[in-house]
């Protein structure tokens, strides 16, 4: 039973806004470990990877090898990194953040037309908290988010607030742009043809999926979570956010803040490069916390194969090394995910795994 009360919490914002002192509900006491940070994990916030994209651009063979070493070092040692001089006008990032916040400042009616029925593969949903079944079916978490499937098919972005779609789609572009080279760089990376995982996953066909995510203040957040521990789809994601710090990766067994520096971006890849990778460069478990002070925003871009495309190793690794997993397409992985995890099979992934 929860300690507020039984509510129906269909966004944390709206509640917080109509709840002077709110008691949160138990079902949001779903944070573990909040008796402080783990032991070196602010020694370990200062050793996130760090990558200049322009020298991975850079027309200089020797420059670009390095750049390349450095981005496999950082997706085989931590799987996420920050990833500066872009190219990507700060403007469009700007914009972008505003228009999302502009989003969940609409009437909660206008983004309930967005919620739909339930429906385990939506292009576009609004909801409150994250998929409960990946840790436990009752427990809820501190976050509003409006999820869409933008590429192939354009016709899922909302046209409300003004500009959104146009600050949206340009957005997208970009980040589809940023994501292609980083793959280029990774591919090199794994002793590959630039364009050898481009083309064994479609991704030029591919899946872009954005996340708009809202954790408003908590007053109460050593107890809750904004997302609880989990690894992400996709085989390449960027992330942006607001200013304001609550991504946290697993390494080395802790949680390690991540915090960007200005107009960066937040790259981490996700379960089909593991597996695109034949587990070299891992989908990394990560999550959000929230801060009682300040609104946090984040914005995802995830990029993923062509989602009715199997996709498993690829196939010049497979000329050396035995497949560690079988091929599968999104919406199988996603299926698996929907049906929850277990001790033994904590990521969904690993039901795609060989046992050779
Ligand atoms: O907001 C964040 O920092 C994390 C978001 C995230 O992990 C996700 O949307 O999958
Ligand atoms: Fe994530």
């Amino acid at each position: 039973m929860a300690s507020g009360g039984d509510v129906d919490v269909s966004s944390v914002k709206s509640w917080l806004e109509s709840n002077a002192a709110p008691l949160i509900p138990s079902y949001y006491h779903t944070r573990t470990d909040s008796n402080g940070r783990d032991d070196g994990a602010h020694e370990l916030a200062a050793l996130v990877p760090v990558i200049d994209f322009s020298l991975l651009t850079s027309d200089d063979p020797q420059t670009h090898a390095a750049a390349v070493r450095q981005l496999g070092q950082a997706c085989q040692d931590w799987g996420f990194f920050i990833v500066t001089n872009h190219g990507v006008s700060e403007n469009l990032l700007e914009d972008t953040l505003e228009k999302c916040s502009d989003f969940h400042n609409l009437p909660l009616e206008e983004k309930k037309k967005f919620c739909g029925s339930y429906d385990p593969l939506p292009t576009i949903k609004y909801a409150t908290s994250a998929l409960p079944r990946s840790v436990g079916e009752d427990d809820h978490y501190w976050i509003d988010h409006l999820k869409f499937f933008n590429y192939p098919n354009q016709c899922n972005t909302p046209h409300k607030p003004p500009g959104f779609y146009e600050t949206a789609t340009e957005f997208c572009k970009e980040m589809r742009g940023v994501a292609r080279t980083l793959l280029e760089g990774i591919s090199e990376s794994l002793g590959l043809k630039p364009g050898d995982i481009i083309e064994h996953s479609a991704f030029d066909v591919g899946y872009q999926k954005i996340q708009i995510n809202l954790y408003p203040p908590c007053p109460q957040p050593d107890l809750v979570l904004g997302l609880p521990a989990h690894c992400d789809n996709g085989i390449v994601n960027i992330l942006i956010q607001n200013g304001v710090c609550g991504l946290q990766v697993k390494h080395a067994g802790k949680w390690v803040d991540i915090t960007p520096l200005p107009n960066s971006l937040i790259v981490n890849t996700g379960d089909d490069l593991e597996v695109l990778s034949n587990g070299k460069y891992k989908s990394i478990w990560h999550r959000a916390v929230v801060n009682e002070k300040e609104s946090r925003l984040s914005v995802v871009a995830a990029h993923g194969p062509q989602r009715d495309k199997e996709i498993g190793p690829a196939p010049g690794l497979l000329e050396k090394e035995k497949p560690l997993f079988k091929g599968y397409t999104y919406d199988d992985l996603v299926r698996f995910q929907l049906k929850g995890v277990s001790p033994d099979m904590p990521r969904p992934l690993d039901a795609f795994r060989i046992n050779n």
